[in-house]
């Protein structure tokens, strides 16, 4: 009996302490989320956190607290704080190192902000926007964008799978940068195709969230989950292993870079930074294109593929930046349909910091998602869950709007591959857009809905049929 008292005593003391005595107590948020982070996780475990927080921040707030000792915000303010401080803002928890490859650090799962600072500047003129314009990169992804076409439109009349083809062609474009010659061709070979299918089905949610709780155990239950359930990138991470001790690699790309500074890095270094170059530019850009696609070929948008084709038939020759309606269109799809819409965690420095004017102590996990700073503030995303490119178009409200624009993050360990993704966007829907018409092909039936994975989201139908059609 003694013993239930205490226990009784020390539960409440527990919660007691969470929700009075601690510093976020002043936050807005469920009670029960700042006692224990038994409800965060959840929501994690059923693929639902994005949507709760958003539900969150509608009910209280740019602030709420999600965890004892978790916050999310939704303001300007808080991603400068939180992603921009000091250059590349506070360091990633160790969340991240979930993203090791080959048990070695990326520059991706790298917390600190030296380190990774020392590592991406190993590389990082490979994905500069004056290295990606350059015409090397411009007319392997061209071909690429050409070949997607051909694909989707030998049968002209049924129906090709987007999801697949998107998939292929972000596959056959990162790898081209980063170990050409011996980049996937998975939109022309078979063979390659196989690659696509084993990258681009799996469901690793369940899986990486236990790896990242309970890592202790993690080693011997993870052998009982189907391959499928696995975290994919043992598809292709031996591939990538033999690819990168190869020498005979083409100088633009990735790889190359890589070799010529090889002293600076691990043994595992480089294939591991390749392995995760290539699973970044997969999912993201495939998936990004695959509900952009889907939505221009919905009959209440056939307005804005008719004014991009104008846009594109009467400027032939003009760089795909300069097209100020191709990359409203690109820009909104990623605001409604972020690729990596959910939170980036980041850790709060020594001595706590005061985050949208809010304190907020040393160690609390803070971050914000694309999916919430794209549609909370109204007054800036005015019908902010309808696609209207012509936003963008709209000088009065541009600061406001790019500020919160976060498909890509911002700051020093924002997207490093922005400025390849933006091209195959803008390049596959020039090559679309000039020359054909789309729709939803009346079998289409899969679901369209986001499908969240540890970071990422993606169709939940993983199926996305669209009729190709060539105007005359
Ligand atoms: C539409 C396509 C893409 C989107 C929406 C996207 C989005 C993002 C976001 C939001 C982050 C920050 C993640 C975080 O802080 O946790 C990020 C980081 C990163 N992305 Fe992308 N990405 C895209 C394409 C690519 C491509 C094609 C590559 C190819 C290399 C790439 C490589 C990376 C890398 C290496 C990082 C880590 C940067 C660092 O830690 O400094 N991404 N991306």
């Amino acid at each position: 009996m003694l013993t239930f008292y205490f226990l009784c005593l020390t539960g409440l003391w527990f919660v007691y302490d969470r929700l009075i005595l601690s510093p976020l107590g002043k936050l807005r948020g469920p009670n029960l989320a700042a006692a224990t982070r038994l409800v965060l996780m959840y929501y994690e475990f059923t693929g639902r956190r994005r949507e709760w927080i958003h539900a969150l921040h509608m009910k209280y707030g740019p602030v709420v607290r999600i965890a004892p000792d978790e916050v999310s915000f939704a303001t300007w303010d808080a991603v400068k704080e939180i992603y921009v401080t000091d250059g590349s803002g506070y360091d990633k928890p160790p969340f991240y190192r979930l993203f090791d490859n080959y048990r070695t650090q990326c520059m991706f799962s790298t917390l600190g902000k030296g380190p990774h600072g020392e590592r991406k500047k190993l590389f990082a003129e490979k994905y500069s926007k004056s290295y990606i314009m350059q015409p090397h990169t411009v007319s392997g992804i061209q071909e690429r964008a050409e070949q997607f076409v051909e694909k989707c439109t030998e049968n002209l009349g049924a129906a090709a799978d987007i999801y697949f083809y998107a998939h292929c062609y972000a596959l056959d474009c990162i790898t081209y940068h980063l170990f050409d010659p011996y980049g996937t061709r998975s939109l022309t070979e078979a063979v390659d195709q196989l690659r696509v299918k084993e990258l681009s089905y799996d469901d690793g949610l369940h899986i990486s969230y236990l790896q990242h709780y309970f890592p202790v155990v993690y080693p011997y239950i993870s052998r009982f989950f189907e391959p499928t359930t696995r975290r994919r990138d043992a598809a292709i991470a031996s591939r990538v292993l033999d690819i990168s001790r190869r020498t005979d690699i083409a100088s633009h790309t990735v790889l190359h870079k890589l070799q010529e500074v090889e002293d600076e890095t691990t043994p595992n270094g480089i294939a591991s930074e390749l392995l995760d170059n290539a699973i970044a530019g997969i999912d993201t850009t495939g998936d990004g294109l695959c509900f952009l696609l889907y939505h221009l070929s919905l009959p209440g948008t056939a307005d804005v593929q008719e004014k991009l084709h104008k846009e594109l038939v009467s400027n032939p020759t003009m760089p795909l930046d300069d097209l100020p309606y191709l990359d409203a269109v690109v820009k909104e799809g990623l605001r409604c349909f972020a690729p990596i819409p959910m939170s980036l965690p980041r850790k709060v420095p020594k001595g706590g910091r005061t985050i949208a004017g809010e304190f907020v102590p040393e160690d609390t996990i803070v971050s914000c998602q694309a999916y919430t700073l794209h549609r909370l503030d109204t007054a800036v995303f005015d019908d902010a869950e309808m696609f209207v490119p012509e936003r963008w178009l709209k000088s009065k409200g541009a600061v406001d709007r790019n500020q919160l624009f976060f498909a890509f993050s911002t700051g020093g360990r924002g997207c490093i591959g922005k400025h390849l993704a933006l091209l195959e966007m803008k390049m596959l829907l020039k090559e679309i857009y000039t020359t054909c018409r789309t729709s939803v092909a009346p079998e289409m039936k899969a679901s369209m809905e986001l499908h969240d994975q540890i970071m990422s989201s993606r169709p939940k139908g993983q199926k996305c049929l669209i009729k190709f059609e060539k105007i005359e």
